[in-house]
């Protein structure tokens, strides 16, 4: 899939370069997604789905005002054929204005739509749950709009019989309104590639991972196909409502797709899917249950959408829970999160039985060090001396910056003559920092031994009482409790 992608990506960025080629593109592309709906018609039309509207939302959504021309072209020629295939009795010159009448009425909601939303992707901090809830209303009115248009218009070019109306009116709308919720994402991916604008990127709105599929996509997707051909199979043989309705289980799988894939692969197992249950309502003669299995393709598409949010908020909630848990300047644990893995390395030790110290320190003068070399190299001080510690812990130690100069190391399964140890060889590794030529970096370490009853701040306090006592008695040493 992501070498289908790539080959299809290199292509669009050739065709992009050329207006008419990008032009003739997207013309050609409209009518083969119309030719598409008219697979999937069950009644003069009236398509389960209609995929011509989402292109034109997305083209619209991606283009604006310079695809426009290229959509009357298309729409205007979809006319004359349909005036073939449909075999109305109408002459070349009624059947232009028809598809000037058609294209008005079917373009002109969706370029207030696409505009709409895309004013409100642009908007200050983008809000994808905001996004697609504006997405779903806007395309449910703009596909209203349209088919009220479009049906005025087919009424007055003599190609709907006004008997005819009150029945097509709604399996219209929900289809015109599928074929944008369903397409319409899919498409804006595709055509971002193709009408480049620099001030809206898709990628920046659906993330930069939106190009990777999983090693599991394509067995995903079988299953998929697999699951809802079972169940429309199901409705073909019992040939009751409530068999239809298993269709809308098909939400949980594709709950999981949109959940666990990258967007774009999202928006194209959605697309399958619809086409599919489209298609099998055809094959299946199942055009009694027709509103059942649009209405399905609506709410499976509407839930995809909603369930896209879900990797942008657990990476966004990772990334919170890592700026949380580390000391932005020395990269070391956070004083919050240092006290809670304290807290669990210490009542683990208690119940096992195991040995564990804290040591506790502080760099020597610092003050000084602000004073006479400025904030920044005290800054850079920080950093090397964490450096320095760490290079002389083992990785299941904790170091955690607890304020300003002081930092506290959990060393599990420790003894404190182990701890004292390690305590001088940092000293010894502190005096090869060299940024400046006068600039000598010490400090000094107090060590607490884990007892019985304690707890983080008991063992804390009696570590910070050794470490005064290092300072007492002259600095760059390691004392212990
Ligand atoms: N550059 C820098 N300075 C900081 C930071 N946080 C705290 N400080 C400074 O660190 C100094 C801490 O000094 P103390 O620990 O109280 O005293 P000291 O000069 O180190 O003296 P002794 O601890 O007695 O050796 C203060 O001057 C703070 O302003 C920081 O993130 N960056």
């Amino acid at each position: 899939m992501p070498y289908f992608y790539h080959t299809l990506s290199e292509l669009t960025r050739r065709v992009s370069g050329s207006v008419l080629w990008r032009n003739l593109l997207l013309f050609l592309l409209w009518l083969a997604v119309w030719m598409l709906g008219l697979l999937v018609e069950y009644t003069e039309h009236a398509s389960v789905w209609f995929p011509a509207a989402g292109l034109t939302f997305a083209a619209l959504f991606i283009g604006g005002v310079r695809v426009m021309p290229v959509l009357v072209a298309a729409c205007v020629c979809i006319t004359y054929w349909a005036g073939h295939y449909y075999q109305l009795n109408l002459s070349f010159w009624q059947l232009t204005q028809a598809g000037l009448l058609f294209a008005i009425a079917h373009i002109l909601p969706y370029y207030v739509g696409a505009r709409l939303l895309r004013h409100i992707a642009l908007g200050t901090v983008f809000n994808l749950p905001l996004f697609v809830i504006s997405f779903l209303v806007i395309a449910a009115l703009a596909a209203l709009l349209a088919t009220a248009l479009v049906i005025c218009a087919l009424v007055i070019s003599g190609m709907l019989p006004l008997a005819e109306v009150s029945r097509t009116w709604l399996p219209f709308w929900v289809g015109d309104m599928a074929g944008v919720i369903v397409i319409a994402p899919l498409f804006a991916s595709l055509l971002s590639a193709l009408y480049p604008a620099p001030k809206f990127v898709l990628d920046n709105v659906l993330g930069p991972q939106q190009r990777i599929a999983s090693n599991q996509f394509k067995y995903k997707l079988l299953l998929n196909i697999s699951l809802l051909s079972l169940a429309m199979l199901l409705a073909w043989y019992a040939d009751t409502p409530e068999s239809a309705f298993a269709i809308f289980f098909l939400v949980i799988p594709h709950m999981w797709i949109a959940s666990t894939e990258a967007p774009f692969y999202n928006a194209v197992s959605v697309a399958l899917s619809s086409f599919v249950i489209a298609l099998l309502v055809n094959l299946l003669a199942l055009m009694d249950y027709v509103m059942v299995y649009q209405f399905a393709i609506n709410v499976i598409a509407a839930n995809a959408l909603f369930a896209l949010a879900v990797p942008s908020l657990t990476a966004a909630n990772q990334q919170l829970k890592l700026v949380a848990s580390t000391d932005s300047l020395t990269q070391v644990a956070s004083r919050e999160h240092l006290q809670q893995r304290a807290s669990l390395e210490i009542s683990r030790s208690l119940e096992q039985h195991q040995a564990l110290c804290l040591m506790v320190f502080d760099i020597d003068h610092f003050k000084q060090i602000n004073d006479k070399y400025g904030h920044s190299k005290g800054d850079e001080v920080l950093q090397q001396a964490c450096l320095a510690a760490q290079q002389m812990l083992r990785p299941t130690d904790v170091i955690g910056r607890y304020g300003g100069d002081e930092f506290v190391v959990i060393l599990p399964h420790t003894e404190q003559d182990v701890v004292v140890a390690i305590g001088q060889r940092i000293i010894e590794r502190l005096k090869h920092i060299t940024l400046d030529e006068q600039l000598t970096v010490s400090a000094s370490f107090g060590v607490a031994a884990l007892k019985a009853d304690d707890n983080f701040r008991s063992l804390f306090e009696r570590a910070d009482t050794a470490l005064y006592r290092a300072k007492q008695q002259g600095r760059s040493q390691v004392a212990w409790h």
